[in-house]
């Protein structure tokens, strides 16, 4: 029991940003996006759990440290088509940061993730929501 007589999960947030330059491939001649062209990126990794740990966390915000260590050592001003074996899309990119952090980092928090959301601009966003968590 959470102590408030109703039953539900906790979920956190956590945003980080960084800069990066891409072009898709596979795109019809002459659509903007297949030319090279950089973004402002935004994401947001969702943990949740249906306990927290002490002193009332689902994870310390703190412990999501790692991601930001691999943001700013590979994907901050790189080239995006250079490290994903997808073109990188806002999804593709979002899939590929869920798995490495279910890999790497997740094993060793209380906190399960559930989603990771990336933005390219201010009007767009994608996101890869894992499932059975
Ligand atoms: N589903 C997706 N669609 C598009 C993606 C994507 O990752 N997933 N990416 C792009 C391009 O990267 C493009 O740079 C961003 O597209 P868009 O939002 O259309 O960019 P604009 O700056 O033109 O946005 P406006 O708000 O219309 O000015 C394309 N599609
Ligand atoms: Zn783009």
């Amino acid at each position: 029991m959470n102590g408030t007589g109703v039953s539900g999960r906790y979920r956190i947030g956590k945003a980080f940003r960084f800069e990066a330059a891409h072009f898709l491939p596979g795109l019809p001649a002459g659509h903007q996006c297949a030319r090279m062209h950089g973004h402002s990126y935004a994401v947001e990794f969702v943990l949740a759990a249906y306990r927290l740990v002490p002193p009332g966390f689902v994870t310390d915000f703190g412990d999501l440290a790692p991601v930001k260590q691999l943001i700013d050592s590979t994907l901050d001003h790189r080239v995006l088509n250079d490290l994903l074996p997808v073109a990188p899309t806002s999804e593709n990119v979002a899939a590929w940061l869920a798995g490495w952090f279910v890999e790497q980092v997740e094993p060793s928090l209380p906190g399960r993730l559930v989603s990771v959301r990336v933005s390219e601009t201010q009007s767009s966003w994608a996101e890869f929501v894992l499932e059975d968590r």
